[in-house]
């Protein structure tokens, strides 16, 4: 796990070896200790290099160990005895150095990189912090505002950056094993005390207090709940105020809260969840592996409205040519001057130049005629979206791809209007589609594997977190959001405001309430869908039956702020107020309470006291309830794709692991429980019966999270 050669007739090289990433197993670990042990009892080694194999210096910790009872030597030792070597230790960087192989690189005396590395501490997006040393020796290399920034938000930085802050001596564009080796002769013999970071004192900062006190209010705020950035903080101001020693120990202290909090385990899982989702399986048995994405050169959008525009500025960024239509004229131009701007400010943020030329602009859909894969992206109606399919079918080469860009429409319907259904998937983007990382790939049962291949490898090209679902009304994300945002209603007419509803959820650490989020995607978003399902009808009449559409419990109450013509932000009106249409500050709106209370009024209903309680469990339950129906009908493959969607999509706080991994915290029998009770309460609010999978579950012992797939396949085949 750690190989040893002698290199240049003296410098001891070791080699890390643990693919894919060389985490620090316990074998590496041990592995490291006798190779050191072995280079600085040999009188003929001179210096020392470390590196690690194929490229990769290494990818810290091995995550997948701590889950159980950790084994072999303990990281903090190792580094320090390499810190302590009387023989100059020079880390050789390629690759990563991330959490604890850059602590190791920072128990080296010296650290070579090659320019394309990466490095940084991201301990605090797994629920920990960079407890092998790495709070205490950052500040006292590289100062504590730098620290500070690099160790609570976990960023990576490039070589360039990691020179310019101090943590590296060196950069390299050649082989980065021989620039080291070549170093570490040329300091064999130095004095080495002056390069222990250990023993450093943390460079001067003028105000502490006040620099700590602003820090800890920022992180406080963006954490949403989270634990871990704030032990960060506390532990750099130990770096900052303590000798060495203490500061160790408090590291040690903090650390061991945040290892074995249910935060860390949550964080963790969302770390190899997102890993899984790229292991996609379709109920046909269809895989990942054995389906072969089709190489794409050339793509194509239809329609350049919000979505179209972000969808473009994509695709585009990944490298692809792409051909933008837009029939409107008007609409073409507005749509290219906004294109451009997106991809230039885009580039001016990564450091490259804007991909403008990759774009060709088109009010003629036949322009589309050679490209590999058209992503439609009209308006959400049906009918628009069926002519567009028949008219791309004519046009398209054979083979083309055709994807759909929709949250709601269905997939298969569409795919049967063309001459060939399995050339057809939905892409469903997020808006600014350039920007947020969620992308549901929709297959229908005859979208062949290569089809559904192609769209995860191309939203993974895109950097989005692609996940593979089935079709069925709102896919998997919007499909739970319905009960979750009918709960809410549910609670407003019985007594809550939306401003308690959102505080509770927001406590809980969504980065929005319900209510808030509905104002900001447009109240009219909803109304038209439930217009289209005939579930809107004329505001006069009261009681309790008008309450009841459908056989199920209705609530009218965003029909009518619709009414009015309160569509949210963007009149200015909506469940808040704001300052004028547009503005983002929601403020308290009492024309809305006194609605609130008139239309409780009219329908009969007395106000309750609902606490943040019941509001979890009501619009939270319901969510999760739907999760298990979507298992249950095979729309997810697993919990894993549930949550990633929830976390990278909706605004699920990532340190609670997502819906379905948050029921299996609190405990399935407990979310049961409460449903049934909440059940009992609401007969007439069909999402609150308990899911038969989830009944299921719990008479069969409630497995943890990990094995529901084999209690799911195992039920399944029982029946
Ligand atoms: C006292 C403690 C103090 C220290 C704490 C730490 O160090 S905490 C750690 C701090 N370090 C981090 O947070 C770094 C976490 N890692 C990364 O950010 C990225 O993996 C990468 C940038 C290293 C490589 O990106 P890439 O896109 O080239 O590759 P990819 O991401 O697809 O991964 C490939 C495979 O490797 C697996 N795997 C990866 N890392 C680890 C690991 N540490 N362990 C175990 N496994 C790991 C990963 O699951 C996947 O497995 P699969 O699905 O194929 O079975």
């Amino acid at each position: 796990m750690a190989e040893y050669n002698l290199v240049s007739e003296c410098v001891g090289l070791i080699t890390l070896r643990n693919p894919p990433v060389n985490a620090l197993s316990a074998a590496v670990r041990q592995g490291i200790v006798d190779t050191v042990q072995r280079a600085l009892s040999d009188p003929n080694v001179k210096s020392v290099v470390i590196c690690g194999q194929n490229g990769i210096f290494c990818g810290g910790a091995d995550i997948k160990e701590f889950g159980s009872n950790m084994t072999g030597p303990p990281l903090i030792p190792m580094i320090h005895a390499i810190e302590s070597a009387n023989k100059p230790v020079v880390a050789a960087i390629e690759g990563s150095a991330l959490g604890g192989g850059l602590e190791l690189a920072l128990g080296c005396h010296y650290r070579i990189a090659h320019s394309k590395a990466r490095l940084g501490l991201p301990e605090v997006t797994l629920g920990l912090l960079p407890a092998a040393g790495g709070s205490q020796r950052l500040p006292r290399l590289i100062g504590v505002p730098a620290a500070l920034n690099l160790i609570t938000t976990g960023r990576h930085v490039t070589a360039a950056e990691a020179l310019q802050l101090g943590i590296v001596d060196q950069v390299t564009d050649h082989n980065t094993v021989d620039a080291a080796v070549k170093f570490a002769l040329s300091v064999a013999g130095r004095s080495l005390g002056p390069r222990r970071i250990s023993a450093h004192p943390c460079p001067q900062q003028p105000d502490l207090d006040a620099l700590f006190e602003e820090v800890m209010q920022k992180v406080r705020q963006s954490a949403r709940g989270a634990i871990a950035p704030i032990a960060c903080v506390q532990a750099v101001r130990a770096a900052a105020t303590l000798p060495y020693a203490q500061g160790m120990e408090r590291e040690r202290e903090l650390m061991a809260t945040l290892f074995t909090s249910g935060q860390a385990r949550a964080l963790q899982y969302c770390f190899f969840a997102e890993r899984a989702v790229g292991r996609w399986r379709m109920p046909s048995g269809a895989r990942w592996d054995t389906s072969k994405p089709r190489p794409l050169h050339k793509a194509a959008v239809i329609g350049l409205g919000i979505m179209g525009r972000g969808i473009t500025v994509a695709l585009a960024q990944t490298g692809l040519s792409v051909i933008a239509v837009e029939t409107q004229e008007k609409q073409l131009m507005e749509a290219k001057q906004a294109i451009s701007g997106m991809l230039e400010r885009g580039a001016k943020r990564r450091g490259v130049a804007p991909a403008l030329d990759r774009v060709i602009y088109s009010q003629n859909i036949q322009a589309v005629a050679d490209v590999d894969l058209v992503i439609e992206a009209v308006f959400e109606d049906i009918a628009l979206k069926t002519k567009v399919f028949q008219q791309l079918s004519a046009v398209c080469k054979p083979g083309t791809l055709l994807c759909t860009n929709t949250s709601a429409l269905d997939v298969d319907q569409l795919a049967s209007e063309t001459p060939n259904p399995e050339l057809v998937v939905g892409m469903h983007f997020f808006a600014p589609a350039h920007v947020m990382k969620l992308l549901e790939v929709v297959y229908g049962p005859r979208s062949s594997p290569q089809a559904v291949a192609t769209a995860m490898q191309l939203g993974k090209k895109m950097g989005k977190a692609s996940v593979a679902v089935g079709n069925c009304r709102g896919f998997v994300g919007n499909r739970m959001l319905k009960p979750y945002i009918e709960e809410a209603f549910f609670l407003l007419e019985e007594g809550a405001t939306p401003e308690l509803v959102d505080q509770a959820l927001e406590e809980f650490g969504f980065a929005m309430g319900v209510f808030r989020m509905s104002d900001l995607s447009g109240l009219d978003v909803g109304w038209r869908i439930r217009k289209g399902d005939g579930l809107v009808e004329p505001s006069t009449a009261s009681g309790r039956s008008t309450r009841i559409r459908q056989g199920r419990r209705y609530s009218p109450l965003g029909d009518l702020l619709c009414e009015e013509g309160r569509f949210g932000q963007k009149t200015g009106r909506g469940w808040y107020q704001y300052d004028k249409p547009g503005s983002r500050v929601a403020r308290s709106d009492p024309w809305l309470h006194s609605f609130l209370g008139a239309y409780r009024a009219q329908h009969g209903l007395v106000a309750r006291r609902i606490d943040h309680q019941e509001v979890l469990e009501r619009c939270l339950y319901a969510l999760i309830n739907e999760g298990f129906h979507i298992l249950d009908d095979g729309i997810a493959a697993g919990p894993e794709d549930i949550d990633v969607i929830y976390v990278s999509g909706y605004g699920w706080p990532r340190h609670r692991g997502g819906p379905m991994f948050y029921a299996n915290m609190v405990g399935l029998a407990k979310v049961l429980e409460r449903l049934e009770h909440y059940q009992q309460l609401h007969p007439e609010v069909p999402h609150l019966q308990p899911s038969s999978l989830l009944r299921r579950l719990v008479a069969s012992g409630s497995p943890p999270i990990h094995k529901w797939g084999e209690a799911i396949k195992k039920l399944h085949s029982q029946l």
